[in-house]
């Protein structure tokens, strides 16, 4: 499978629409191979249901097999999906939610397959049973998502390529176009005009390091823009990628220490070290791709002026200005008689005079006030010199900022800052550009740890252990619990049982053909539905809900529930059709759910009586029937048939049946309905209880 397109239903459209969503063919393929069922269900236009038939497909194409090779019924494929939906509720992620539709029941003929899930489940068994309780653990795991990778960054605009020449221009142009403006000057004028509209130039020639430029223009100087990093020009993209998956690439980085303190290994190619800088480097930004306050002594100052430049300005000349009233107060103007001479004779103004008198407390006070900014706002010496035209030179009263030299004051700080970050995002992007592979490769594995860990967290909370697999045709269990059950009512009554040729064969008939009878309410369906889920968590190499399990591995597994309701002849007919498949000689396993119901019980128990010769012509099928005919059906067969019995010695106080759920072996067990119509007769009364008691003496 070399392209998109050769997967069947995957069209030239789709192809397009999934390259677009994992940014390039080979990492659709990559999804579409390793099961990435959720990221699949969010390109555009394909649904779960298509991202798993997709998977299941492309799979089915790998290794030649496919889920229905081994479940032959609907019914079979039922249970396989409620058991998927139990092991999903121990996933921690969409990812392994979803992804868990991957293992399948697979037939004998792929034992490997079985066996390859086996190695790696016990394993999942073990990291659950060491850490499946540890809740840090768990919420880790519950932050990390699939990494996105398409993290554009919006146009840089306070940041400009210039430079005199074409060639550079060009190769600039082509590279980071997109990304900032680059522009073309002919000159230092130009260059200054043109650079006046930035905070921060890059110089792109040697022939801009001969302008004359002014102190306000400082652009960054560079020899050849080819010779540059991406990291180091643009440092946001880079920033990007691991901002905008930074809790996940967090929680990854912490659930790896975590795990590696408990001795289980990830990742193995990013050392201890490694991964205690890709931490620390991470630290530094925030979900934004912003420099996080705290990560630059030098960024967080100037921010701290910013934010406190106006309040701390309005404060001091409120300070200033009571100073200043005080002192006018409190001065007084005595005139010489020369003065009033020489003012009179207009050699000097009065308002100088005045002036003169004044001049000393204004000056004194709006160097007071200039103390106070530069002290509280932790100005440095190149800060000094914007704040010295804060004030008017001239007495002006009350005292007031000169707004242009403040707004001059706050740009610079703004500039400075942006060019701070800039200087500080190149370190983090150059120190995070080695871990970008990684980075992704670690949350891949941290999410399909998930995925097995979902396995080993459902196998903890059954105490599901791994089955025995055995060479012969049948199944036994000691203390199995059925998983419906189990989830439904919190509690369930273990069962142990037997059928085929298994160490636990309670007569040494290996009988591989068996009828289940039973009381009503008994469990017999329960245990058909314990003996599948068996079946299926057996194939799909997973472990199975019995303290003992032994297997025998089988081709095809055949699961025939109840009819609901009175079946027609036509689905008589299409019951008769559906069961002609386990006719054939392949290894198999029949479950079947009282047939009887298909039609009138004496032609049922015939027609059972002939399925179930069929099948013990294979010596390779083992098969148990739930009836409540076994003794019609034994009349009407010639072959061996084991029946056993699920009965009811009574009903406890609380009118529930006493039932002994494991079935007795070799015992045709009463359906005891008179019990149930007993029940019923208890617990009403009147009209209804006389009803009831009527029914009763028939049984007598
Ligand atoms: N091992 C068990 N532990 C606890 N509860 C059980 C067990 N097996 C069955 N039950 C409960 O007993 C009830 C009847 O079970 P089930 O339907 O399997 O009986 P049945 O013998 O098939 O009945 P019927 O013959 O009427 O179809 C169910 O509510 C089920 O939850």
């Amino acid at each position: 499978m070399k392209g998109l397109q050769d997967i069947p239903r995957i069209g030239e459209k789709m192809a397009k629409r999934f390259e677009e969503h994992f940014g390039s063919e080979d990492a659709a393929l990559e999804a579409i191979l390793g099961g990435d069922i959720a990221g699949i269900s969010e390109v555009e236009g394909v649904g779960q249901r298509y991202a798993i038939s997709l998977v299941h497909e492309v799979r089915a194409q790998f290794e030649g097999v496919t889920m229905n090779d081994f479940l032959k019924t609907k019914e079979g494929v039922d249970i396989y999906e409620r058991l998927l939906d139990i092991i999903k509720q121990f996933s921690h992620t969409k990812y392994a939610k979803d992804k868990l539709h991957v293992y399948i029941p697979y037939p004998e003929s792929k034992r490997d397959k079985i066996e390859e899930v086996r190695t790696a489940t016990a394993g999942y068994m073990e990291t659950a049973r060491i850490m499946g309780d540890n809740e840090d653990l768990l919420s880790l795991l519950s932050c990390i998502k699939t990494l996105e990778c398409k993290c554009p960054v919006p146009k840089i605009r306070d940041r400009a390529i210039l430079t005199t020449d074409s060639k550079q221009y060009q190769v600039a142009k082509q590279i980071y176009g997109e990304l900032m403006d680059v522009q073309l000057v002919k000159g230092g004028g130009e260059f200054v005009d043109v650079a006046r509209g930035y905070s921060h130039v890059v110089a792109a020639d040697d022939k801009c390091m001969a302008f004359d430029l002014p102190e306000d223009i400082d652009p960054e100087f560079l020899m050849d823009v080819q010779k540059v990093d991406m990291w180091y020009m643009v440092p946001e993209l880079e920033v990007a990628f691991f901002a905008k998956n930074l809790v996940s690439l967090e929680s990854t980085i912490q659930m790896a220490q975590m795990l590696r303190a408990s001795g289980i290994g990830f990742v193995g190619e990013i050392g201890d070290n490694d991964l205690e800088d890709l931490k620390s480097t991470l630290s530094l930004i925030d979900g934004s791709g912003d420099v996080k306050a705290g990560s630059d002594i030098a960024i967080d100052r100037l921010v701290l002026i910013s934010d406190k430049v106006d309040e701390c300005v309005s404060e001091v000349i409120s300070g200033a200005n009571t100073t200043l009233d005080s002192c006018l107060e409190q001065s007084k103007l005595t005139l010489s008689g020369q003065d009033m001479l020489k003012v009179m004779n207009g050699k000097i103004e009065i308002k100088d005079l005045l002036e003169k008198e004044l001049y000393h407390s204004y000056n004194s006070v709006v160097k007071d006030a200039k103390a106070r900014l530069v002290n509280e706002l932790c100005l440095e010496k190149g800060e000094l010199l914007l704040l010295e035209s804060f004030f008017p030179e001239e007495i002006s009263h009350p005292l007031e900022v000169q707004q242009e030299h403040l707004y001059a004051f706050k740009q610079q700080i703004a500039n400075q800052i942006k060019r701070k970050k800039v200087q500080h995002k190149r370190n983090i992007a150059k120190a995070l550009s080695r871990y970008h592979d990684i980075a992704q490769k670690m949350v891949r594995e941290a999410l399909d740890f998930d995925v097995g860990f979902s396995i080993g967290c459902f196998a903890r909370e059954f105490d599901l252990q791994m089955p025995d697999l055995i060479e012969s045709c049948g199944i036994a269990f000691e203390d199995a619990t059925n998983l419906f059950i189990k989830t439904r009512h919190g509690s369930v009554v273990p069962i142990d049982y037997s059928v085929g040729g298994t160490t636990r064969d309670p007569d040494g008939s290996k009988s591989g053909v068996v009828l289940l009878s039973g009381v009503n309410s008994g469990g017999k369906t329960s245990m058909l539905e314990l003996v599948a889920q068996c079946i299926i968590l057996a194939h799909m190499g997973f472990p199975t809900p019995a303290k003992y399990l032994e297997i025998g591995l089988t081709e095809g597994f055949y699961y025939f529930g109840k009819s609901k309701g009175t079946l027609d002849a036509g689905a008589f007919e299409t019951t008769l059709v559906d069961f002609s498949v386990v006719a054939n000689n392949s290894p198999k396993i029949v479950l079947a759910d009282e047939l009887e119901s298909i039609t009138e019980p004496g032609a049922s128990a015939k027609i059972i009586g002939g399925i179930l010769e069929v099948l013990s012509e294979n010596s390779n099928s083992m098969s148990i029937f739930v009836s409540h005919l076994s003794e019609l059906i034994l009349e009407n067969t010639e072959c061996p048939v084991r029946v056993d019995g699920i009965e009811a010695s009574g009903l406890d106080k609380d009118l529930n049946l006493i039932v002994e759920r494991t079935p007795r072996y070799n015992y045709v067990a009463k359906s005891t309905p008179e019990l149930i119509v007993e029940r019923l007769s208890r617990r009403s009364d009147g009209i209804e209880q006389e009803f009831y008691r009527k029914l009763k003496e028939k049984f007598q």
